[in-house]
């Protein structure tokens, strides 16, 4: 018998088939699931915040998003000048102060910021530190600052982009950070799904629809992709281009060692993320079986890393906390001529976190790549390998556990900072083939698609303009 995270007991004998048995659905939305209470109970509250995957101890400044009106022609904020801010009331409870320096920095007309390349032409270190306006003015279009200077100089700062950066205080009225949907082995149902001719379509439509699938859910399937590796890296390269590593820049393998790793053998590979050996590990992992004959096994295994922390947050917090802190050196040593590890050697915890919000980012976890713990302390040696049981519960958990046997045709790929991903052992001739994409291609290439499919309120209040969208990108861009 074996005991799960959540102190369930399985028989052993649990088969492939079995373990597809499904319990739990996308949390977020708080939906029933057929496990105990204690899971139920977490469900339930990690449906109600996202806060579920911050490390206790981070904090989060107010979200005043709500109460916020939209700013109308006929109803503009009330605005005044202090000795070293401008302030902007959006109602009568509700204002945003603005340093001098920081307006007059942030200044996007074309003198201070070049409209094409996007990069900043005032010379920071030439402002005044105690700088003010001469004149502000509340116009429709947003906040207008005339500035002290030979020629009259004049900022323009859209009132819903000065509502997105409002820091005091922190207001995210326009913030739209995409849902994510975390998912356990019930994923199985209605897994992403996207088709090879949605995916290649030249008006980019189905490749917006492919990257929002990763970006919800952490991976996506491909169906009808044709069973070769030049349509397979053809696809692949529909993101951006391949990241190239000591194996290689697209792979097409067997079971023949033909690189010194485990995934070039026949042997079963448990759940885990790829390259925590690069200090930038890979963000994106496409795979595509090509074959398989004279055998059995290999399936596939998807494991939701965002959703088995927020399982080990719940039921077991100071474990949550050990395996955010404490760095896990790892190491690919098998070729010859190379010898990884990230920078610093001692590497980083398992579960990252946005400094500013504090939410859980990355899943950083392979345990057969792992090198020696160097840096715990003694007296929490016994207490770190307890959380990492805890953890590999989480991961193995049949709720967690989503099984899949590919066939060719149908590729997938994967958030590699979020999903883990392994294989059941095998027999026979297995040959897989696919590629790694570096995190900033995948993100960047998401970022321009939501450019152009689903902007943001300020690139839609802000678009019309003078001088703001100039070779396709507008100036006002919340990654600028
Ligand atoms: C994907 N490909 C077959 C090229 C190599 C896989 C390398 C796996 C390595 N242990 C890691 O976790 O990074
Ligand atoms: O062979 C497979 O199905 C997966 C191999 C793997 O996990 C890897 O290459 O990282």
């Amino acid at each position: 018998m074996w005991k799960s995270c959540l102190g369930l007991t399985r028989p052993r004998a649990a088969t492939l088939a079995s373990r597809s048995r499904i319990l739990s659905r996308n949390i977020w939305r708080s939906s029933v699931v057929k496990t105990n209470a204690g899971l139920a109970a977490h469900l339930t509250q990690a449906a109600a915040s996202a806060a579920a995957l911050r490390p206790r101890s981070s904090t989060v400044a107010a979200d005043l998003s709500e109460q916020l009106p939209d700013v109308s022609p006929d109803d503009l904020p009330i605005i005044s000048s202090g000795d070293r801010k401008v302030a902007v009331g959006w109602d009568t409870r509700t204002w945003s102060r603005f340093h001098n320096i920081w307006l007059r920095d942030h200044c996007r007309c074309p003198k201070c910021f070049h409209p094409v390349t996007k990069q900043r032409l005032l010379n920071t270190f030439e402002i005044p530190p105690d700088i003010k306006p001469v004149r502000i003015e509340s116009k429709p279009q947003g906040l207008e600052v005339s500035w002290p200077s030979t020629e009259p100089h004049i900022s323009l700062y859209p009132w819903s982009w000065l509502q997105r950066n409002s820091y005091d205080p922190v207001i995210k009225k326009t913030e739209t950070v995409p849902e994510k949907i975390l998912w356990g082995a019930k994923i199985e149902q209605s897994p992403p799904s996207v088709t090879y001719e949605e995916a290649m379509a030249g008006d980019d439509k189905g490749l917006f629809k492919w990257l929002t699938n990763i970006e919800k859910f952490g991976f996506s399937f491909i169906q009808g992709v044709p069973p070769t590796p030049e349509a397979t890296q053809k696809l692949t390269e529909r993101i951006g281009f391949i990241r190239e590593t000591q194996y290689g820049k697209f792979w097409d393998f067997t079971s023949d060692l033909a690189m010194g790793d485990t995934a070039y053998t026949t042997l079963a590979l448990g759940a885990h993320t790829d390259t925590t050996y690069f200090t930038d590990p890979c963000g994106l992992q496409l795979f595509h079986l090509l074959s398989h004959t004279d055998g059995t096994g290999g399936a596939s295994l998807l494991v939701d890393g965002f959703y088995a922390a927020s399982i080990l947050k719940e039921l077991h917090p100071d474990a949550y906390d050990l395996l955010s802190t404490v760095n896990i050196p790892s190491h690919a040593a098998g070729e010859p001529g190379v010898l990884y590890r990230p920078s610093p050697p001692s590497g980083y915890p398992v579960l990252s976190h946005d400094a500013e919000s504090g939410e859980l980012v990355q899943v950083r976890w392979n345990n057969d790549d792992r090198s020696v713990m160097h840096g715990l302390e003694p007296g929490r040696v016994e207490e770190w390998y307890d959380a990492i049981r805890k953890w590999n519960s989480c991961l193995t958990s049949p709720d967690s556990e989503f099984w899949v046997q590919l066939q060719p045709g149908t590729a997938w790929v994967v958030d590699n900072h979020r999903v883990l991903h392994g294989r059941s052992a095998f027999d026979g001739k297995r040959r897989m083939c696919g590629a790694y994409v570096g995190v900033d291609e995948y993100r960047s290439k998401l970022a321009v698609l939501t450019e152009k499919f689903a902007p943001d309120a300020v690139l839609q209040a802000t678009s019309e303009l003078p001088y703001v969208v100039v070779n396709g990108r507008n100036i006002w861009n919340s990654a600028l």
